[in-house]
């Protein structure tokens, strides 16, 4: 299994995003704006129901990867760390419960 984890590809895209580099896609589409990378992100989550729909396994791959890097350019643009998202699921794990009874199954 990979170690490169989504946190490590924001870095990346918060990187890229400031750099300002002509030939850095993330750098043009930062500075296009919300609308832009929005468009895009929303083009991304439509070619990734296809994929699942039409039981593509290789294309549901490779666009659920354009998916991610997509939405974390749009958190880029609106300035969220990915950790308030993950905060959010979180706090929706504690208050199902499951995150203790995972931890109770663990330590049997
Ligand atoms: N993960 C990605 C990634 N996924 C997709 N893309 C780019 O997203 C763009 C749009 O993808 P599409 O399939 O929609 O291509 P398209 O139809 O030609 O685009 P449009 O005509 O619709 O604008 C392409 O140029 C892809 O290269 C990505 N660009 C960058 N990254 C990551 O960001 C890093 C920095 O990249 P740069 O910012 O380019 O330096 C890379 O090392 C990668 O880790």
């Amino acid at each position: 299994m990979s170690a490169f984890s989504l946190s490590d590809l924001e870095k990346i895209v918060t990187e890229r995003a400031r750099s300002g580099d002509a030939s850095s896609w993330t750098a043009k589409l930062y500075q296009s704006g919300m609308e832009r990378a929005a468009k895009k992100l929303g083009e991304e989550a439509v070619e990734t129901v296809i994929a699942a729909v039409k039981g593509d396994d290789g294309a549901l791959v490779s666009e659920s990867a354009d998916l991610l890097y997509h939405w974390l350019v749009v958190l880029a643009v609106a300035g969220i760390p990915m950790t308030d998202v993950m905060a959010e699921l979180e706090r929706r794990t504690s208050q199902s419960g499951i995150a203790e009874k995972a931890s109770r199954n663990n330590e049997v």
